[in-house]
């Protein structure tokens, strides 16, 4: 029987699945692209781990779908030979207990039977009949919701929406469509696709994908929020001095550039990811839970923000940099992209939401390849305490004795609240410390990769973490201006060293709108 996520064991009413369990329904799940990366890196591991969770319903079956030729077993191989999930890395770490490893060995084997491959053009309305007459086969006559995980480059998603939808489409069960990023490079052509794909879907059948709303800090944003008194009153402009949005990779392209050239850092973490988070973080409370309600909250708060210029933005690219006997590339050193290529790998903007509850509030934005550090994470930055009362103790640097609240996304997910404490002892004197949430220690066990929830939430028809049409255009709305000033004023972006904390222009840009960037500061850098 397949778990309930949503509440204790036994709740009939609210089981996802009961139609399953009752034998009359199935799910197909068709990942079309199956012999890509983003299928054999995420996607059937997700399946995979789903399954020996017992989140998967009773009758489930799983195709693969590509141009490659492999016979059904040669899918099975090479599911089991790259599965590199969470319930691997558990085995692995229990590699003396015989028992898991059988257990799990019983269960991948299981899950194999389910598992079938199809090969076929991505243009071919014929070989989707023939993906269609297989499917029905093992759909053996029971109600069929059917799901496409559209895990393949842009330019063939309209080719397999239309064949899917035309010669594959679920009779008396529901079909839906996941699809991955990148949705459009800007307004245009987002609009574009989004037509395109209101052709043959209705709004509730397509599933935007962006895993980063699949992480568990980013699910957890509202729950903070709107859980817990504390947070609420203060989350407004007259307690938050600025927030700062902070993503930065410490690796580069290293060869395989040539896809991120096409769109650059902006396109690739702040449209999508960053802009995302921001909404999760700054909208008004929903109505409830529902996909609509929620949606509807972050549309709103996307709307009331300021469409992005020049001046509020920096761009950089980083340069090559030697550091004792090891030297790093510069980005035009990655063979895959042009030499004179003004594609940012770094980018730090300025936004601003004009409604009542952020008016002038600074939304700090920091997106980066081949920085010093990798990490994901929110930073709040509160006001200073009114009064003097401790001032001699804290020091005339008000900033640096402020409290800041962080959601460290990854890597270690944390959260923690920069506070100013007594030290212990017959003297008054004052220590900078934190309430620290580490996620490894409060809760060991391993942690659902982002697929497996997203997955499992368009299986069960939950909307809520995937991105509406409108909430992408007005997403592509602010970003496109500041694309289009860069592209056409050729704007060349700042250098900055391989492995280094990013370009100078970004400290003048924060300092403009008088912040200070936290990941920089103190023992946090
Ligand atoms: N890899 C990742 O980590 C991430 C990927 N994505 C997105 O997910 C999608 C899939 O990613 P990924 O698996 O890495 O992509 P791949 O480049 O590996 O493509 C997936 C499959 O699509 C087919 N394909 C590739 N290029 C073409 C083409 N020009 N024309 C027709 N078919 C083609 C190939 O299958 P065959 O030749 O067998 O038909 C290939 O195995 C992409 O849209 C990507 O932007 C999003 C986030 C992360
Ligand atoms: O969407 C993307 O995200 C990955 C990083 O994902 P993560 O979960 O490992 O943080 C990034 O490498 C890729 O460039 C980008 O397209």
């Amino acid at each position: 029987m397949a778990k309930d996520r949503t509440e204790p064991e036994g709740n009939e009413e609210l089981c996802p699945f009961s139609e399953q369990e009752n034998g009359d329904c199935t799910v197909s799940i068709t990942v079309v692209g199956a012999s890509g990366e983003l299928a054999k890196k995420k996607i059937f591991p997700a399946l995979f781990s789903l399954y020996y969770e017992d989140f998967l319903p009773k009758n489930f079956v799983v195709f693969g779908y590509a141009r490659t030729k492999m016979s059904d077993d040669e899918l099975r191989n090479m599911i089991r030979e790259t599965l590199t999930c969470r319930i691997d890395t558990r085995l692995i770490d229990a590699r003396t207990c015989r028992e898991n490893c059988q257990d799990m060995n019983h269960k991948m084997d299981e899950f194999l039977k389910r598992c079938f491959y199809h090969s076929g053009q991505y243009n071919s309305e014929e070989h989707f009949v023939e993906l269609d007459s297989k499917l029905k086969e093992k759909e053996a006559g029971k109600v069929a919701h059917r799901l496409f995980y559209l895990s393949i480059p842009p330019n063939i998603f309209m080719d397999v929406v239309r064949c899917a939808s035309l010669k594959a489409p679920s009779i008396k069960g529901r079909t839906r469509v996941i699809v991955e990023k990148p949705f459009g490079v800007d307004s245009e052509s987002a609009g574009k696709l989004t037509r395109g794909l209101k052709q043959y879907l209705a709004e509730d059948q397509i599933y935007r994908i962006d895993h980063y709303l699949g992480k568990e800090l980013v699910e957890n944003l509202l729950v903070l929020r709107f859980s817990n008194l504390v947070f609420e009153p203060l989350w407004s402009r007259n307690y938050i001095r600025n927030v700062q949005l902070i993503f930065s990779e410490d690796s580069g392209t290293e060869g395989h550039g040539r896809h991120f050239d096409n769109y650059g850092i902006i396109r690739d973490k702040m449209q999508n990811h960053l802009l995302q988070i921001l909404a999760l973080f700054a909208m008004e409370a929903p109505l409830s839970l529902d996909a609509e309600d929620v949606r509807n909250e972050k549309v709103k708060v996307l709307k009331s923000m300021r469409p992005l210029k020049l001046e509020d933005a920096v761009v950089g690219q980083y340069k090559g940099h030697s550091k004792g006997d090891k030297s790093y590339p510069a980005y035009t050193d990655d063979p895959t992209i042009p030499n004179d290529s003004l594609t940012p790998t770094f980018a730090a903007v300025a936004f601003f939401i004009d409604n009542a509850r952020w008016d002038g509030v600074p939304f700090l934005m920091k997106a980066g390849k081949a920085l010093h550090t990798r990490r994901a994470e929110i930073r709040v930055q509160f006001r200073h305490v009114p009064g003097n009362l401790y001032k001699r103790k804290l020091g005339t640097d008000l900033d640096e004795t402020t409290n800041e609240l962080v959601l460290r996304v990854q890597p270690d997910e944390a959260i923690y609240l920069n506070i100013n404490n007594k030290v212990p002892g017959l003297g008054m004197k004052l220590d900078r410390t934190d309430l620290n949430l580490l996620y490894q220690t409060r809760y060991p066990r391993e942690k659902a990769d982002a697929y497996e929830r997203l997955l499992l939430d368009a299986i069960e028809g939950e909307g809520r973490s995937f991105i509406r049409s409108d909430e992408l255009d007005a997403a592509w709305a602010l970003i496109t201006p500041l694309l289009k000033e860069l592209e056409e004023k050729k704007v060349v972006p700042e250098l900055y060293p391989y492995g280094s904390r990013g370009p100078v222009g970004a400290h003048h840009l924060a300092a403009k709108h008088n912040v200070r960037w936290g990941d920089l500061s103190g023992d946090d850098s």
